[in-house]
């Protein structure tokens, strides 16, 4: 089966990183993808590359093999059952990457036996820097290892159980805010010690990607590495517990739970 063509439907901030992902990557050439909106001005810059930008979603689903799904969740049940007859289980698979909808709910709502994915991914995806979660639903191998080949190419991929699927969002996907928050703060900080706001920004947002390059790349534990950093009664730990005294782990694990809970609770 020939899985070349991709239809992102929902051309907003995720969809429309999905697709400058997937052209950065070498994964799909601009004329393979397409991408809809109803006010197309915004994805300009996608269709001076080449992209199909238009607002026509039943044309969209018929001319490709590969359909995203990267609308709200408020609309996509009303939207995506308007577009049941344009859906062929033979033809498509479909990816949704639309927060809190379920596999079986999908199912609901579009074709029997259409092979269904849900993937969870973050705006990191525009630069290839993603963390993909994925769960599936009458996806075949040969249709797995296609979505999972495709995410690679944009990222870092894990399969869960869909159960897991909200938790994933809140730690990848909200996660990204949550990380720009902790390097603002820390940039408002540097301003204040000192530097001007443009090096504040480069030496907070390196420092950070370098902290997470040691635990990804050396598969540390991050209280491992805090060890090396914190010189007996030194400005480190003076720092470091200054914050805890402040709720700075409590504040982020209830804003961890509190996200958690909007997507389960409403
Ligand atoms: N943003 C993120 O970081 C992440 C988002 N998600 C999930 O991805 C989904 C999209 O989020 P996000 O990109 O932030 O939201 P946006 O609102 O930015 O994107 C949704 C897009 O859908 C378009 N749209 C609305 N109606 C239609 C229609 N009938 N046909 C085609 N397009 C339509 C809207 O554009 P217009 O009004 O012009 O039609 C809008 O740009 C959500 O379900 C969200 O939960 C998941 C992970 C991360
Ligand atoms: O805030 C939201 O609801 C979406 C889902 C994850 C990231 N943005």
């Amino acid at each position: 089966m020939d899985y070349q063509k991709i239809a992102i439907i929902g051309g907003g901030n995720l969809g429309s990183a999905i697709a400058q992902g997937l052209l950065k990557s070498g994964f799909s050439k601009p004329g393979d993808i397409t991408i809809t909106k109803r006010n197309t001005s915004t994805l300009a810059h996608l269709a001076a590359q080449g992209v199909q930008v238009h607002s026509d979603n039943q044309k969209a689903i018929a001319e490709s093999e590969v359909i995203v799904v990267a609308l709200k969740p408020y609309n996509v049940k009303e939207i995506l059952s308007e577009l049941k007859d344009a859906f062929n289980p033979q033809k498509h698979i479909l990816i949704s990457v639309v927060t809190g909808v379920l596999l079986h709910e999908l199912d609901n709502i579009t074709v029997a036996n259409l092979p269904l994915f849900r993937a969870m991914p973050n705006t990191a995806i525009a630069i290839q820097e993603s963390m993909t979660c994925i769960c599936h639903q009458y996806g075949t191998q040969e249709q797995v290892a296609f979505v999972e080949k495709m995410f690679n190419q944009l990222g870092v991929t894990v399969s869960i159980d869909e159960k897991l699927m909200d938790a994933a969002t809140v730690l990848g996907a909200c996660g990204i805010a949550y990380a720009l928050r902790f390097i603002r703060a820390n940039i408002q900080g540097g301003i204040e010690i000192g530097f001007d706001a443009r090096t504040a920004n480069l030496i907070a947002a390196q420092t950070v990607k370098g902290a997470a390059e040691l635990l990804i790349r050396e598969n540390r534990h991050p209280e491992e590495e805090i060890d090396k950093v914190t010189t007996p009664k030194g400005c480190t730990i003076a720092g470091l517990n200054e914050m805890e005294h402040q709720g700075f782990s409590s504040s982020l694990i209830k804003g961890i739970t509190a996200s958690y809970n909007k997507i389960v609770k409403g």
